[in-house]
């Protein structure tokens, strides 16, 4: 399948543990196409942060296929896997991660230093593009503490898209937000899909998933598609 983004197939993951061994991925199959909006709900400890990790590339499957872009990910080098996920896949997280002693401006320079194509001299372009985008403009010299949690958040999605990924990957970005902020972060996201992006959505609330096309939950190990009008009837 052509416009078919992230193609996981048959995949297991396992961790050992105190208790012993953790089968916590079982067999997973999961298509998803360029440009939709997905979320993968299933309660705690289900493995929706492992799979979205392995989804990532920061973390890999013990068996099965991970196509991502085409491109299967099992035969790629350390190197390979970091130019693949730099290329294509921004990150938002529940605790925003921003460095705490960098200005905003400072942290979204910090994925372009990364990438070698960018010049510093058009760093100050791309960070104004993107604070425009998530309407905090005039917080380019701010530090994180200096902001609210949902224009921290906001931040977070500026720095994921920085480098221009085709790819948004959140963990649970509204799970310290008050409803208010979690909805302002949501219709960011949802704008992100409709610019043609895919954004994948882990959660475990159904007004978060409400907002997707489709969804996904997670339980005893194996995902299973939820009908729309199961997961849009639960809010
Ligand atoms: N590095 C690890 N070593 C051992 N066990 C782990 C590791 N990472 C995750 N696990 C276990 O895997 C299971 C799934 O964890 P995961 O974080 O993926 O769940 P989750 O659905 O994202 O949970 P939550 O919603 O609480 O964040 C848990 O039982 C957890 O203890």
């Amino acid at each position: 399948m052509n416009n078919c983004v992230i193609a996981l197939a048959n995949l297991n993951k396992s961790f050992v543990n105190g208790a012993g061994g953790n089968h916590v991925l079982k067999q997973i199959n999961l298509a998803v196409l360029s440009g939709e909006m997905v979320a993968i709900l299933g309660q705690s400890g289900s493995g929706k942060s492992t799979l979205l990790s392995i989804m990532g590339l920061l973390d890999s499957a013990d068996s099965g296929q991970y196509h991502l872009c085409g491109q299967d990910v099992s035969t790629f080098s350390a190197y390979q896997m970091s130019q693949l996920r730099n290329n294509h896949i921004g990150w938002v997280f529940q605790n925003f991660n921003l460095i705490a002693d960098m200005t905003v401006a400072e942290n979204l320079a910090v994925p372009l230093s990364f990438n070698p194509e960018i010049k510093p001299a058009d760093y100050q372009t791309k960070i104004s593009y993107v604070l425009q985008k998530v309407g905090l403009s005039d917080k380019t010299a701010f530090y994180p503490n200096e902001l609210s949690g949902g224009q921290q958040q906001r931040v977070a999605i500026a720095r994921a898209l920085i480098c221009q990924p085709d790819i948004i990957l959140c963990d649970e970005p509204t799970g310290n937000l008050d409803s208010s902020n979690s909805d302002n972060v949501m219709e960011l996201l949802c704008a992100l899909h409709q610019e043609g992006r895919t954004v994948l959505i882990i959660t475990h609330d159904p007004a978060v998933a409400a907002y997707c096309q489709k969804a996904y939950k997670i339980h005893d190990g194996e995902i299973a598609e939820v009908s729309s009008q199961e997961f849009k009837h639960a809010v």
